[in-house]
């Protein structure tokens, strides 16, 4: 790994913290680059309260000169504006300091929107809005240490005797775990007896640090022509097939991208289309009115990358064992795919295998935001430079090997409902071992769109990861040589047959249908959206004026028509 994050911070202390180590010297940076992501990650119809608070900005605190980075470690602050009302509870200090008055420092002044004045009133109110908060003592608070006597660490009834000293519920120590957070696990873990002192750095406010890093990664990787988006595929039952698995005739890429983010922003659940979107919002609707929550898939597409990032060498060198590590790891994410991911295992490897065509590079301008360079070695805006070589569909979602075959990548996500229900499932006291309803303050209902925001930035982290591997050097500047040299090499790897007369158009084997959906993709881990690009690669093998080979097109039998509407805005 040539680039280093680490973030700390927990979800209402002062803010968040991301140092980024390894980010070459004359990037250029702004604020403007990275508050663009963090703003979209507080988006998505069923988000909580919370996001009604946070306005969240970035601050450098190090790293960045003049709009432009210096070299060394980036370090970035996000404040936490919800800080403003939990000051006593996420004090720094020791409790006794706290209760004594000495108090919390003022915070450091955060960039402009950020002042947490006035930010004292939460979105819901005092306290828990279920009710208990009514009757003094907070949902899911109450039951401390005492009933361990004197095997009791203390510190569960100190902080309750702070929550009755200074009257802030907050204080209350936390003892009822919730089914599927990391609270009992991490308090039995850590020998917590609050569970606050975990559930503050399991949340996944964490993310918001993530997805400033990635902003810095992404920008680096926007120079070289390489685009990261995301859209939402599933909503608990509702869903839409992956619009990009299914290539159209000779290969043509079966959208364009930038349409594709317009159509996924435009959305409040970041689904391309509209009419799922609209049932992927009522869907949300009805389990948050039901007390429930609801997870669902999301998938990245990244165009415009190079062949030749990761490796096939080592084990850790393998892209997609780095990408699906990365974003296995991020907060509720419980399965990954690459490409046709699940649906392969039931295919035939006539339908998996992505067959290679040739056309001979360079032949028109370079799209915007190409580097000419890249253009001259292939790259065209959706694949990358590889040489002239590309693929009759994509079901290996662009890395063969641990390599990128200069396909776009193509990854999905499954993300499980929010643990923290409304309706709390049973628990029992994590000191006593009492059964209780699990601990519920306010909560978000579905954070799918979020999530699919914070794996672009994961993704960008990872890819600017191996980007630096490969091109790796002190500035900008020294990159983009070793890119230019790169792409030098690959665009004048092929040296046409004397006497051929095939230069212009495509070599090989043209017309070869899209990539066959098999269907729901059950299995241990992850299920897949459902039917990849079953309908529209059946639309696809029919066209004429190719030879497309036995088997190719798929059943389609998981195809939602449904979905078809983006693969549709095919060019
Ligand atoms: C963007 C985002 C927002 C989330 N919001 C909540 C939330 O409001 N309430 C909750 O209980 N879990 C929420 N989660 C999920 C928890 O953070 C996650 O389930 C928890 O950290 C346990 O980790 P695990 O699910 O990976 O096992 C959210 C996750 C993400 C990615
Ligand atoms: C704060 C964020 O997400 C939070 C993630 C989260 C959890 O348990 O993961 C719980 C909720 O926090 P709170 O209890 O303060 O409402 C979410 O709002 C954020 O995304 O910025």
């Amino acid at each position: 790994m040539t680039l280093r994050l680490l973030t700390a911070g927990e979800s209402h202390g002062p803010g968040l913290v991301a140092v980024l180590e390894g980010i070459p010297y004359g990037l250029p940076l702004t604020t403007a680059d990275i508050d663009r992501d963090l703003a979209r990650r507080q988006l998505g119809y069923g988000r909580g309260g919370r996001m009604k608070i946070e306005r969240d900005r970035v601050r450098f605190l190090g790293g960045v000169r003049h709009g432009r980075t210096l070299g060394g470690p980036i370090a970035l602050w996000i404040p936490n504006r919800d800080w403003a009302n939990w000051t006593l509870a996420m004090a720094a200090e020791p409790l006794d300091a706290v209760l004594a008055g000495a108090g919390t420092p003022p915070l450091p002044p955060g960039p402009p929107g950020t002042e947490v004045e006035g930010a004292g009133a939460s979105a819901e109110g005092p306290g828990p809005k279920d009710g208990a908060a009514e009757k003094g003592t907070p949902a899911g608070l109450g039951r401390t240490d005492e009933a361990h006597g004197a095997g009791g660490t203390g510190r569960a009834s100190a902080a309750r005797q702070g929550a009755a000293a200074t009257g802030d519920w907050r204080m209350e120590p936390v003892t009822r775990p919730r089914p599927g957070h990391a609270d009992l696990a991490g308090a039995l873990k850590y020998g917590a007896r609050d569970i606050r002192d975990i559930l503050e750095r399991a949340s996944a406010r964490e993310t918001a640090a993530r997805v400033a890093a990635g902003a810095v990664a992404r920008k680096l990787l926007s120079l070289f022509g390489v685009r990261i988006q995301s859209y939402v595929l599933r909503i608990g039952q509702v869903a839409i097939p992956s619009p990009v698995l299914a290539y159209g005739e000779g290969g043509r890429p079966p959208v364009d991208p930038a349409r594709l983010e317009a159509a996924t922003e435009a959305s409040p659940v970041r689904c391309p289309d509209p009419e799922a979107s609209q049932r992927m919002v009522e869907a949300i609707r009805a389990a948050g009115q039901a007390g429930d929550t609801l997870g669902g898939v999301f998938e990245i597409l990244v165009t415009g990358v190079p062949v030749g990032l990761g490796s096939h060498v080592t084990g850790d060198r393998r892209l997609e064992g780095r990408l699906a590590g990365a974003l296995m790891a991020l907060n509720a994410i419980k399965g990954v795919e690459v490409g046709l991911g699940f649906a392969a295992a039931a295919l035939p490897g006539s339908q998996v295998h992505d067959p290679i065509g040739y056309r001979p590079p360079g032949a028109t301008p370079p799209p915007p935001g190409v580097p000419a360079e890249a253009a001259r070695a292939g790259a065209d805006g959706w694949r990358g430079p590889a040489a002239g070589f590309f693929r009759y569909r994509n079901g290996a979602g662009g890395i063969e090997g641990g390599i990128t075959n200069g396909e776009p990548l193509v990854l999905r996500a499954a993300m499980k409902p929010i643990a923290t229900l409304r309706r709390r499932l049973p628990s029992a006291d994590l000191l006593t071992g009492e059964p209780f309803e699990a601990h519920h303050e306010r909560s978000d209902v579905c954070a799918v769109p979020a999530a699919a925001v914070v794996a672009e930035a994961i993704v960008a982290l990872e890819l600017a990861s191996a980007w630096l591997e490969k091109f790796g050097g002190d500035s900008v500047d020294e990159i983009r040589r070793n890119y230019a040299a790169y792409c030098q090499r690959l665009a004048t790897w092929v040296r046409p047959a004397a006497g051929d007369d095939k230069a212009g158009g495509a070599r090989g084997i043209g017309g070869i249908g899209g990539t066959g959906g098999a269907g729901e993709a059950g299995g241990a881990g992850a299920r897949g959206a459902a039917g990849q690009g079953g309908a529209a690669g059946r639309r696809a093998g029919a066209s004429p004026g190719g030879t497309p080979p036995a088997g190719t097109g798929g059943s389609a039998d998981g195809g939602d028509p449904a979905g078809g509407g983006t693969g549709r805005e095919a060019r």
